[in-house]
Order: structure tokens, then C-alpha cells, then sequence
């Protein structure tokens, strides 16, 4: 690719990301060249670098894709004045770990030239009730000691934390057992250097070198299905290592059982070990989650100024996975700290309006309704009717509250909802339920069951 070719390719991004972001975060980054699968960037900064990886990078990947280079990773070079800033590299590929050096943010290996993530590590694992069994058996092998489950699966779905385990398990037996030669690598990895020792003839050697390692990681298993020479030599690569007493850990978007097109002897393996499903998370892990991040990101600028009720309200308002999450706490880092302004809710709200509307579809006015309608033993129609008895006005209060708490529905779209009511009135409802949350424990309790309820 020219650097014609990606003046060109920027329009698209322009197109996807919108002027503001494209001016911010695109428009800095120079394209430097691509060989062998990678592209490479300078940048001015280590942060535009790293915070492009995580906001752009897969977008960036995609359109460089879609306009027929042959790309497997993106990576991230500072230019400025620093030359001893480490590049930032994407988090699929593979990497032999036999060294502990934690200085860079994604350290490579001279073997593989691939990364594991510093970050990825147990005390930056936020644990909570949805993954806590993951975390225990994940620490449990990390401790490197006899083998007792094999494999350890670990499934759950998209940015829940299942590649930072791995990374951590790798961290962990980096720095307790170095004798151990770990492979980390993803199934993609797995079937691409499956098929280049194919190609030049290396078949022994890639089968001395899976055979070799003591503990084999392997994630998201699922993209070898339907794959069926790559299949066929996983399961031997499998059998092989377990017949030596061998730890493997595998990771997928779903349990072994419902991977389609996976061959049943496969699936029946990899149920042998310890399966370990990592839930949804819930409001208290995502809030802790958030907190974590603001005190790693306070620790480097104490100068953040973060009002009080934003991590609470993103807590509540996104709900579809932790990476979504993350991002948008940096895009909101990122933005205050470009305009040198406090973190209110009102920049939040204009900040992340996007990330907003796509994660609020998750909840919607008729649920909010109908489950509060249930929970105080009404007609759905008398919570929208004009009764205005108590046993209906208050139900619907605070059906009016929780609209306005987990939707971003405003008040006149909230009223329209509710047969055509003014928004004065949903403001009032709102505001009365406000006052009785703090006088009233049962109305608190009512509030949070029901929330629970509903982002469950
Ligand atoms: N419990 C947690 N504590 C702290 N960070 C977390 C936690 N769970 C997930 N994350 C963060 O969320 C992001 C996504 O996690 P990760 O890449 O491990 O997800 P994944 O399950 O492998 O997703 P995918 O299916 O897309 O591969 C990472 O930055 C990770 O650090």
C-alpha cells in the first residue's frame, strides 16, 4: 500500500469515525509501511497510539482489509522525540514467553515478534460474583504446580475478560515459574502457522515446537471450526500434550458443546478438564471495574477532576461488555483532558452519546413498564391508563424514574410512552421518586431490585 493509497483509505475512516474523532485521532497518524501482514504507523505520542489501538484499531484493520491489503495487525510507532517508546501492537497474535520484562505496554518477543499485554495481569483483574470462578481457576493453574484439570476452559462472551486471564496466567508463571515455556497464541495464530509449515515443508518443526511447551494457550478456540485440517491437527497437538502431562487452557465465545461445526471428538476433549463459564457482568463488577481504571489513570494525572455519580451512571447505562466500557472511560479521559475541563455529566452525556444510544437499546421503556408493572402486582394498562390513584401513580413514578435512569429516552419521549403524558409530569414523577428514595427504604429497595432485575 502507498501512501496515496491511504490518503484515500482516510476518507472512509473520516466517513466511520465523524470529523471531530478523525481530527483528534486519525489525522495524526502517518502511515509508514506494510510488510509481512503488519502495518505501521508513526505517531506523536504514545497515547494517540495506544488510544487508537483500542478505539480504532479494529475499524482501522477492517478498511484496510475491505480495500484488499493483506493485513493481520496494525502497529504503532512514536515518532516525536522519544525513540525508546515502545511500539503498541493489536492483541491477536502469539507470542513464546520466556522473559519477564514488564517495561514496555505491550512487550513483543524476538521469537514471534508477538505481544502480550502488561496490562492483562491478576491485580488488574477486577473480581466479582460473574467471573469469580474463572479468576480462581485461572490463578489456580497459574501457580504452575501439578496438572489437575486438563484442559482449563474458559468461555464467556465478547470482552468479558477472558484474554486477560490467559495473559495474566502467562504473566504469573513468567515471573514464578521461568523454567516453563509458556505459548501463548490465538486459534487464528494456531491455523496460520499450521498452514505456512504446510506450505514450506516445517511440518516437523511445528510439531516439535507445540510439542515442546509445557503450558499451551490457546484463545478463542472457535475460530477453527469448520476448519478441518487445522481441527485435525489441533486434536493431535492436544492428545499430545496431555498424554505428556501437559497444561493446556483454552478460551472460546461459547461453551465446547455449542461450538458449531467443531468435530464432536474435539468437544468431547476439551469437557474433560474444568469448564468455567465467565457470566455477564453485573452493576457492582462494572463499577468496580470503572473505579479501578480511574484510580490506575489518577495515579499518572492527578490532575483528573471526575464528578461525583459518573461512574455510577455509566455503571447503570453500559452493560454489554467490559471493552466497551474501558473505551469509553478513555474517549471521556481523553476528551477532558483535550479540554482541560472537570468530567461533568453533561460532557460525559455529549462525549459518549454514541456509545449511549447503541448500549441503551439493551433496556427499553415497554421492559421498564412491564417489569415494574409485575413487580407492584398491576395491569401493564393501568400504568399507562389515567388512573391517578396512588396504587397506579406510584408505580408509574417510578416507573418514570427507571426510564430516565437506564434510557437515554428523553422526558418528552419518556411522556409519550406513558399515554401521552407531559413532560412536566414525568419530571415531577422523577423528581418525587428521587426525594422518596432517600426517605423511604422501601422505595430504595423497590428501586434496586427492580434495576437489578433489569440489567440482568
Ligand atoms: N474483570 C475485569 N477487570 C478488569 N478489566 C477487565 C475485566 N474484564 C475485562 N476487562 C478488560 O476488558 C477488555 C476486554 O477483555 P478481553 O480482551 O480479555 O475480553 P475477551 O473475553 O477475550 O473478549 P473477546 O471475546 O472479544 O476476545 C480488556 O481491556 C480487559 O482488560
Amino acid at each position: 500500500m502507498t501512501k496515496e493509497q491511504w490518503g484515500a483509505l482516510r476518507q472512509d475512516l473520516l466517513n466511520s469515525v465523524g470529523q471531530n474523532n478523525f481530527k483528534t485521532w486519525i489525522e495524526p497518524i502517518e502511515f509508514a509501511e506494510l510488510t509481512e501482514g503488519v502495518a505501521r504507523f508513526n505517531v506523536p505520542t504514545n497515547f494517540i497510539g495506544n488510544y487508537v489501538t483500542q478505539n480504532y484499531g479494529d475499524l482501522i484493520l477492517h478498511h484496510l482489509t475491505k480495500s484488499g491489503e493483506r493485513v493481520q495487525r496494525i502497529s504503532f510507532s512514536v515518532v516525536a522525540n522519544s525513540p525508546k517508546t515502545p511500539p503498541v501492537a493489536l492483541k491477536s497474535d502469539a507470542s513464546i514467553t520466556n522473559s519477564s520484562d514488564k517495561s514496555s505496554s505491550v512487550r513483543d518477543t524476538a521469537m514471534t515478534g508477538a505481544p502480550l499485554d502488561s496490562r492483562f495481569t491478576f491485580d488488574r483483574f477486577v473480581v466479582g460474583k460473574p467471573n469469580e470462578l474463572a479468576n480462581a481457576a485461572a490463578r489456580r493453574v497459574a501457580e504452575g504446580g501439578p496438572v489437575t484439570f486438563n484442559p482449563l476452559f474458559l468461555y464467556g462472551g465478547v470482552g468479558l475478560g477472558k484474554t486477560h486471564l490467559m495473559h495474566a496466567i502467562a504473566w504469573e508463571l513468567q515471573s514464578h515459574r521461568p523454567d516453563l515455556n509458556v505459548l501463548y497464541l490465538s486459534a487464528e495464530q494456531f491455523m496460520y502457522r499450521f498452514v505456512q509449515a504446510l506450505r514450506d515443508r516445517k511440518m516437523m518443526d511445528f510439531k516439535q515446537l507445540f510439542r515442546s511447551v509445557d503450558i499451551l494457550m490457546v484463545d478463542d478456540v472457535q475460530f477453527i471450526a469448520g476448519k478441518d485440517s487445522t481441527q485435525e491437527e489441533f486434536f493431535h497437538t492436544f492428545n499430545a500434550l496431555v498424554d505428556q502431562n501437559k497444561q493446556i487452557i483454552i478460551s472460546a465465545d461459547r461453551a465446547p458443546g455449542e461450538i458449531k461445526d467443531l468435530e464432536e471428538r474435539i468437544k468431547s476433549r476439551l469437557q474433560c478438564g474444568l469448564v468455567v463459564d465467565l457470566h455477564p457482568t453485573d452493576y457492582e463488577l462494572r463499577l468496580g471495574i470503572l473505579q479501578s481504571k480511574v484510580d490506575a489513570y489518577r495515579a499518572q494525572y492527578p490532575e483528573l477532576q471526575l464528578q461525583d455519580g459518573i461512574l455510577e451512571f455509566l455503571a447503570h447505562r453500559i452493560s454489554t461488555n467490559v471493552r466497551v466500557l474501558e473505551g469509553a472511560l478513555t474517549r471521556l479521559f481523553a476528551f477532558a483532558s483535550l479540554v482541560g475541563r472537570e468530567i461533568t455529566m453533561e460532557l460525559t452525556q455529549d462525549c459518549l452519546s454514541d456509545v449511549l444510544r447503541a448500549s441503551e437499546r439493551k433496556i427499553s421503556v415497554e421492559e421498564i413498564q412491564r417489569k415494574v408493572a409485575e413487580h407492584y402486582n398491576i395491569r401493564l394498562s393501568d400504568m399507562i391508563g389515567p388512573k391517578r390513584v396512588r396504587t397506579f401513580a406510584r408505580p408509574r413514578q417510578v416507573a418514570m424514574f427507571l426510564c430516565k435512569q437506564l434510557t437515554s429516552r428523553s422526558l418528552p419521549e419518556i411522556g409519550r410512552r406513558f399515554g401521552g403524558r407531559d413532560h412536566t409530569t414525568v419530571m415531577h414523577g422523577v423528581k418525587r421518586i428521587e426525594e422518596l428514595r432517600g426517605q423511604d427504604g422501601q422505595i430504595a429497595e423497590d428501586l434496586e431490585m427492580l434495576r437489578r432485575a433489569l440489567e440482568a
